[in-house]
C-alpha cells in the first residue's frame, strides 16, 4: 500500500519510528511533515494527509498529535475521509473492520511506541467487514454528499 503520514510537533518524536516499521511491513510511506524541530498546527498536517488520501493518490493515511483527537477531527473534515483516532489496539482493528477508516489518528502524549506499532499492525492488516457496517458508513457517505 502507499501510505501517508504527518504529525504535529506533539506525534513528531513517533513518526519517524512508524515510517520504519510501515517499511518494513513492505508498504511505500510518505511523511508529510511537520519537519523536525519546528513547533506546528496539527489541522494542517491532519489535512494535508487526509487530502492525500481522498485524493486517491495514497492508499490510507496515519497522522499523530499529542492525544490523536485533534489531528483526527481536522482530518475528518476533509470529504471521502474517515478518521479514526484508536489509542489502543482493539479499536484500531475495529476502525478498519467496523467503519473502514481510511486514516488512522495516534495520540503520541497517550501510547508507546509498541502499542502504537501494534495498533497501525492490526489496522493495516485488518480487512472491512462490509455487510451491516456498510449500509451505516453509506448514511454517514450521504449526509457528506447532501
Ligand atoms: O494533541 C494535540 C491536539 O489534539 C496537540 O498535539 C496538542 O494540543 C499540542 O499542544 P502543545 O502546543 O501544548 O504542545
Amino acid at each position: 500500500m502507499k501510505i501517508a503520514i504527518g504529525s504535529d510537533h506533539g506525534g513528531y518524536e513517533l513518526k519517524p519510528v512508524l515510517i520504519d516499521y510501515v517499511k518494513e511491513l513492505g508498504h511505500e510511506i510518505v511523511d508529510f511533515g511537520v519537519s523536525a524541530g519546528k513547533k506546528a498546527n496539527y489541522p494542517v498536517y491532519g489535512i494535508k494527509v487526509a487530502e492525500a488520501v481522498a485524493s486517491g493518490e495514497y492508499d490510507a493515511g496515519i497522522v499523530i498529535c499529542g492525544t490523536g483527537i485533534g489531528i483526527s477531527i481536522a482530518a475528518n473534515k476533509v470529504k471521502g475521509i474517515r478518521c479514526a483516532c484508536a489509542n489502543e489496539v482493539f479499536s484500531a482493528k475495529m476502525a478498519k473492520e467496523h467503519n473502514n477508516a481510511n486514516v488512522l489518528a495516534l495520540g503520541a502524549r497517550v501510547i508507546g511506541e509498541e502499542v502504537a506499532k501494534m495498533a497501525v499492525y492490526e489496522w493495516l492488516n485488518a480487512e472491512f467487514q462490509g455487510g451491516r457496517h456498510s449500509e451505516r458508513i453509506q448514511i454517514i457517505t450521504d449526509y457528506e454528499n447532501k
